[in-house]
């Protein structure tokens, strides 16, 4: 019979627990005890959520980061965080490697580690810092202690680590040239004692996660697989590799001819690999097919999977286990919250929770065919696929018309942006080195909390609209004591930059629980595309209307673009994304269009998914590209000349996307750049980006204030790389998780810096130059 398990289970808790205890803990108003206990309980919970599997995932719970645990683990912890390599580690160390130290500490100052994007996903873990000598040592002891801990509770145990050959991929060293495979001899024996320490726990299988067999590897790297799983065999421990996000692709036979006990398969997005894998696969090994998606929230077409099933089971018996694609980490805990969702939508969706008992079913269904349990679940099953198909929340036939019409044209700004720019500059007279910022400003409770009861009906859309007022005059009132160049409303009528867009879009369902993780406490709500998409009214017209009424410095609009809505949304698999990017282009530009009208010059158009929504091989790269950076110029290929479009990108490598990056054709791009202290720029400089670029100057994760002296440091960087006159000053990303009076010191050092290097370029620039440069920012020449 096969065997059901699951590779991993939301930690944050279905009411957000953790986030709520962390953020306690953090504040100190918990201590480190009450923090423990409710980690304690979050992980009894979820195992007893998962008992109806043969085999339940321990190690999926951390306390900020599943890779920085495994960092931790393995000793790779950053010095500046108060960590002396070979001792062992505790949990406030862990938090300063995640979060940094703020300068009014008794120890100083210390950066957080870097952040970057999981795969394609939206969750972004700590990336793991090697440096030149880099030893490993086992300092961590949290995967084994909690090991124990659900064997205690009568758990059949299945610890997940991170595999060592993803985990050396998803760090960086200290000298970027550097060879990471050099690490593995030093790295193998570190987990080959861990897994000693598991199986001595009383672990049976773990399970190895290697999603790095997703990529386009080099082969070294491929050929480092099997040497390294040779090496890691353990007497008495079964070990499960685990693949996820994508097809092995190339990556097969290195895959295949592991010398371990099994191997898992991404079944959704590798489904037609299954046939030559249960061909070659050796017998007597494990074969785990991801058969429920894990990356989305619809129900499973439980006949078709079974379709599959069936004849694999037929070959491999017992050695058929059941599985999710990949971890459930990215999806809500469970569906039996919601409370306020279309009665005719629930049934259509599957969170964690009920993806697990559709795990139960279809693990029955092949046992037992015909017994009434599973003939009604599969009936069930049938109505609600049914009913979706059919439904009339689908389809809009205005919407597909439209979407029809546009797929003929590129949709390119018909004047070149060497042209905009004088005319932009004549008509904005921006100075050198503008500042401006991303957009939010801090979201603070008062304002989350307006929020709630106008959501609960105990304050009137009047007064919630007056008090948003209000953020917003607050919000100007600073930029212009600040002395800041182009403006922000500031965003405090959003609750997430995405959902707050879904919120007024036709198409769109919303849960009240399924909040999903997105790095450490903080966690979004991804809205749920169901059906075609269309604008129902003007979304942020008249919060914009309204900022700018409050000054005479030009404020920028500020809009989601439509990959990024897209991304960040959960989306509907009955047509592809592209259509559905292109239904979200079109609403975008109704939105553009309208604050054009109402007099904004300058409108910013956010896409920091367009590179998360890369496909992870690069044969898919071309066709996404394509499309994605149509919608983004479907938004704004019809605004003026002298409307100026902005467009935001963050945490992301752009060098093998710049040929896109300048096919948006944005005037001006605001990037995260300063925690790579201008590095990310070498890809501009190297394709001589010929628009407009805003490379953050200060990192806005961290509560560290900036000095003028390190933003000047940065922009002399960046002004080696691209001439100061096509420069902005700006911070790395929206200040909403900051507070008033952090947001205001860094952008008052931040606006001393830009004033202090505009005398700087100015006065360096040869009398020609600066001629020529001050023409193209709009001054009269001297
Ligand atoms: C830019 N980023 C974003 C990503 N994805 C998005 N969908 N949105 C993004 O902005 N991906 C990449 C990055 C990730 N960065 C962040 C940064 C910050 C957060 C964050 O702060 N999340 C909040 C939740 C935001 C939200 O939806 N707020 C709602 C509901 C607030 C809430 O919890 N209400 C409570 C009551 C609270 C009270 O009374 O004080 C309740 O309803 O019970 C809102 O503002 O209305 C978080 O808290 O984690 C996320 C990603
Ligand atoms: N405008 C958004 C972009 C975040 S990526 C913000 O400022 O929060
Ligand atoms: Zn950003």
């Amino acid at each position: 019979m096969a065997r059901i398990h699951n590779l991993g289970f939301p930690r944050i808790g279905a009411q957000r627990e953790l986030k709520f205890a962390l953020e306690n803990y953090w504040a100190g108003d918990s201590s480190l005890t009450d923090l423990q206990a409710t980690g304690r309980s979050l992980r009894a919970a979820h195992w007893q959520r998962q008992a109806g599997l043969d085999l339940v995932p321990v190690g999926d719970f951390a306390w900020y980061d599943q890779v920085l645990t495994m960092s931790a683990t393995l000793g790779v912890l950053p010095e500046r965080a108060g960590h002396t390599p070979g001792t062992a580690i505790d949990l406030d160390t862990l938090f300063r490697v995640a979060r940094g130290r703020a300068q009014n500490s008794c120890c100083g100052t210390n950066a957080a580690s870097e952040m970057t994007k999981w795969f394609d996903t939206n969750y972004h873990y700590l990336v793991p810092e090697f440096t030149e000598n880099q030893a490993f040592h086992l300092s961590y002891h949290q995967l084994i202690e909690e090991t124990r801990e659900a064997i205690a509770q009568g758990h059949n145990a299945k610890p997940v680590l991170i595999g060592p050959l993803t985990y050396l991929w998803l760090g960086k060293c200290a000298r970027p040239d550097a060879d990471k495979l050099l690490l593995l001899d030093d790295l193998i024996p570190v987990y080959r004692q861990l897994l000693q320490a598991l199986r001595d726990a009383g672990a049976e299988w773990v399970q190895m996660d290697e999603p790095i067999l997703s990529l386009d590897l080099p082969l070294p790297w491929q050929q480092a697989f099997e040497s390294t799983y040779h090496r890691l065999q353990i007497r008495g421990l079964q070990q499960l590799v685990a693949n996820y996000f994508g097809e092995l692709g190339n990556n097969l036979s290195v895959a295949l001819q592991l010398p371990v006990a099994g191997l898992h398969l991404d079944a959704v997005r590798g489904g037609v690999e299954i046939g030559r894998i249960v061909d070659r696969l050796s017998p007597h090994k494990i074969l785990s097919l991801g058969i429920v998606d894990g990356r989305n929230i619809w129900v499973t077409d439980l006949e078709a999977a079974l379709t599959v099933l069936r004849p694999v089971a037929e070959r491999l018996g017992d050695q058929l286990w059941l599985a999710p694609s990949c971890s459930l980490l990215h999806v809500p805990v469970d569906l039996t919250l919601e409370t306020a969702l279309p009665e005719d939508v629930q049934p259509w969706l599957a969170f964690a929770q009920q993806k697990l008992e559709e795990l139960v079913t279809l693990k029955a269904a092949l046992a037992e065919p015909h017994s009434p349990a599973v003939t009604e679940k599969l009936k069930i099953n049938r109505a609600a696929l049914a009913a979706r198909r059919t439904s009339a929340r689908i389809n809009q036939v205005d919407v597909q018309a439209r979407v029809q019409r546009l797929s003929s044209h590129n949709a390119f700004r018909p004047t070149k942006f060497a042209e905009r720019n004088k005319l932009q500059q004549a008509k904005f007279r921006l100075p050198l080195l503008p500042t401006t910022t991303i957009g939010s400003f801090p979201q603070t409770t008062e304002i989350r909390k307006a929020r709630r009861l106008h959501k609960q009906g105990k304050l009137s859309g009047r007064e919630y609209a007056q008090l948003m007022r209000a953020e917003i005059q607050h919000a100007i009132a600073v930029q212009e004591k600040l002395d800041l160049d182009v403006l922000v409303h500031g965003e405090a009528e959003r609750n997430d930059m995405v959902e707050y867009f879904g919120e007024q879009l036709t198409g769109f369902a919303f849960t009240q629980w399924g909040w999903v993780q997105s790095y450490g406490s903080r966690c979004v709500k991804p809205p749920i595309i169901v059906g075609d998409v269309a604008r129902k009214q003007p979304i942020t017209l008249e919060w914009a209307r309204y900022a700018q009424s409050l000054t005479r410095k030009p404020v920028k609009g500020m809009l989601t673009g439509p990959n990024t809505i897209l991304c960040w949304s959960f989306v509907r698999d009955d047509q592809p994304r592209s259509r559905t990017a292109q239904q979200l282009a079109l609403a975008i530009r109704d939105e553009v269009q309208d604050l054009e009208a109402a007099g904004i010059g300058i409108i910013q158009i956010d896409e920091p998914a367009l590179r998360e929504g890369l496909p992870l091989r690069k044969k898919d790269w071309t066709e996404y590209l394509a499309w994605a950076t149509h919608a983004f110029r479907v938004c704004c290929a019809e605004v003026a000349d002298t409307t100026q479009i902005h467009t935001h990108m963050c945490y992301a490598e752009f060098n093998d996307i710049m040929d896109s990056l300048i096919a948006l054709d944005a005037d001006v791009i605001t990037l995260e750049t300063s925690r790579s202290q201008m590095a990310l720029l070498d890809a501009f400089e190297q394709f001589t980006y010929p628009n407009q670029i805003g490379p953050g100057v200060y990192d806005i994760h961290s509560p560290n204030l900036p000095t003028v002296e390190w933003i000047a440091e940065l922009m002399h960087r960046a002004a080696e790389k691209i001439p100061p006159q096509q420069l902005w000053i700006n911070p790395d990303c929206g200040l909403k998780t900051r507070t008033w009076p952090e947001t205001e010191a860094a952008l008052k050092v931040m606006v001393r810096a830009a004033k202090k290097l505009r005398n700087e370029f100015q006065e360096q620039a040869p009398k020609q130059q600066a001629t020529d440069a001050d023409a193209a920012i709009g001054l009269e020449p001297a």
